[in-house]
């Protein structure tokens, strides 16, 4: 599992950590990771040309020693400050010795001569950025604004230091100008900013650093400490601040990696049969849109649940296509027992789909509503049902339901997606490049899916995605994880799809994820 952790959290937990190290030494671990990092992208040090962009922070002073190390190594090194007389003391102190040389940034607001830094940073082989790393508040000010404006023109290779400089550390949000870096170099634990759009482009390739913070976060240190697992740590950390007052006991947010999902995935076992490795039931398609009846099946027969029974206008085009589902053209209260439903895709606004929806939302097994569904679906009933229910919107979707507009649903994925779980008492599972899954209790982590990829955004897949999750809700798992290892297999599926894939194909290589997950 990786998890990242808000700020506030981060600082408590170098607090702690501090507190039992030298004065200095947390920055040197961070600085000497950050100089590694360097090496590693420039390939030959000796000679090479870097570029520090210093704010007045800690940030900076990372920036600085991790220069000082750079120069050492034979790099010519430039600091451009953007508060000279408040950048890190130790830090210029280090870099000067080391033979490395400092220049004001234009629209410094100093005393002394600012100069023109774009040459300097045009010819640079690699450029540092430690502008501002978790202190940063509001967007870029409009000194930083200026550098980072020289940078992209210059389009040179940038690695950020804990953070692209401009982004939002604790949401993904971007607010105006943002660094945007190569790589990013993270200390301690992920910040929700680099797992989460739109921030997360800004970073880049991002390699957390272990300065030993692990054991001082709540919750799930071994992975947070960055020991490269896939989620088999199972070291518990011990909380400095699990008291119920000042940082959330547990990662604002955490992503599943391949060990995770296996855990959750369904597996037979010798007392299994199809009823017992549960039923999904499908209502999905419509005469208008029978293809999405066949996808979200495709979706659900490849989810490990025992059996599909599909109700509804497709049921000739899906018995066609696969002849092993359970068929009914009726509605959904005569198809049958199911022990979970999947509703929407596909369905059109027609008074049956209306009628099959509230059908379902009455029903006392666990439900996804999906597409038309969820245009379709009466929010009390939602939110009076009994037994766990998953939404599964995208962007556009998801800001019909919030009732704000669609950018502000992308430029804020975070707040958007707990806000709408609060707002249905719902699992939701807000697709993108991203993709999230709030649990209606903010106090549990978001889930960030990793493995998306662009070509997903293609018609109909999201059909599949909803036939998979309600299938992995059929065989019992809790709504979180069912929403989560879904968009974890699918997203892997349309990366072992061929390129670019198509709904079906994505639906033919849930298999090869999956065997890939579980073998
Ligand atoms: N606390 C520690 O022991 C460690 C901290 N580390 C580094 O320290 C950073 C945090 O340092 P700080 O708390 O000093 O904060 P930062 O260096 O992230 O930022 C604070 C400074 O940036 C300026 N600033 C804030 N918002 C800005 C904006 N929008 N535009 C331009 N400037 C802005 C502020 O005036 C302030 O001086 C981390 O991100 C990490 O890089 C690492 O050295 C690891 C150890
Ligand atoms: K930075």
């Amino acid at each position: 599992m990786r998890t990242g952790y808000g700020v506030e959290t981060v600082r408590a937990a170098e607090r702690a950590l501090m507190a039992r190290l030298p004065e200095g030494a947390l920055m040197q671990r961070a600085a000497a990771g950050l100089a590694a990092a360097c090496n590693g992208l420039l390939g030959r040090t000796y000679g090479a040309r870097v570029v520090l962009l210093v704010g007045s922070g800690d940030n900076g002073g990372d920036a600085l020693y991790a220069g000082a190390r750079l120069a050492r190594r034979g790099a010519g090194v430039t600091a451009v400050l953007l508060a000279p007389e408040r950048a890190h003391e130790g830090g210029l102190t280090a870099l000067r010795a080391a033979g490395g040389r400092t220049v004001v940034a234009p629209g410094a607001v100093v005393e002394g001569v600012a100069e023109p830094v774009g040459g300097i940073i045009a010819r640079a082989d690699l450029v540092v950025d430690g502008i501002v790393g978790i202190g940063g508040k509001g967007g870029l000010r409009p000194a930083a604004v200026e550098l980072a404006d020289l940078v992209r023109e210059a389009g040179v290779p940038v690695v950020a230091v804990d953070l692209p400089s401009g982004v939002e550390a604790e949401t993904g949000e971007v607010a105006g100008v943002a660094v945007r870096a190569d790589a990013t170099v993270t200390f301690g634990t992920y910040k929700p900013g680099l797992l989460i759009d739109p921030a997360r482009e800004y970073a880049g390739a991002v390699r957390l650093i272990d300065i030993g913070l692990g054991p001082h976060l709540p919750g799930g240190a071994l992975d947070a400490a960055g020991t490269g697992s896939d989620g088999s740590g199972t070291g518990r950390g011990r909380s400095d601040d699990g008291s119920g007052k000042g940082p959330s006991p547990s990662p604002a947010v955490e992503a599943l990696q391949h060990g995770d999902v296996a855990r959750l995935l369904p597996r037979p076992d010798a007392e299994s049969d199809k009823y017992r490795r549960g039923v999904v039931g499908v209502v999905a398609g419509s005469a208008r849109y029978p293809g999405a009846a066949v996808l979200a099946v495709a979706g659900a027969l490849r989810s490990g649940a025992g059996a599909v029974r599909y109700a509804g206008p497709g049921a000739d085009t899906v018995i066609a296509r696969y002849p092993e589902t359970l068929v009914s053209a009726g509605p959904p209260r005569k198809a049958g027992r199911v022990q979970a439903w999947v509703v929407g895709p596909g369905l059109g606004d027609e008074q049956d789909a209306r009628q099959a929806v509230a059908e379902v939302l009455d029903s006392d097994v666990p439900l996804l509503v999906d597409a038309d569904g969820l245009r379709l679906m009466d929010l009390d009933a939602v939110r009076a049902r009994t037994a766990p229910t998953v939404l599964t919107p995208h962007a556009g979707e998801a800001s019909a339901l919030l009732g704000v507009p669609r950018e502000q649903v992308e430029g804020a994925r975070l707040a958007s997606v707990r806000d709408l779980a609060a707002r249905t008492a719902s699992t939701v599972l807000l697709k993108g490049s991203t993709t999230l899954v709030a649990d209606p209790d903010s106090s549990v982590p978001v889930r960030v899916n990793a493995t998306g990829t662009g070509w997903l955004a293609t018609a109909g897949t999201g059909d599949v995605l909803s036939g998979l999750i309600g299938g992995l809700l059929a065989a019992g798992l809790p709504a979180r994880d069912a929403a989560s290892a879904g968009a974890y297999v699918h997203g892997l599926a349309g990366r072992l799809a061929p390129d670019p894939p198509s709904a079906t194909n994505v639906a033919g290589a849930l298999r090869h994820a999956w065997h890939d997950i579980t073998t």
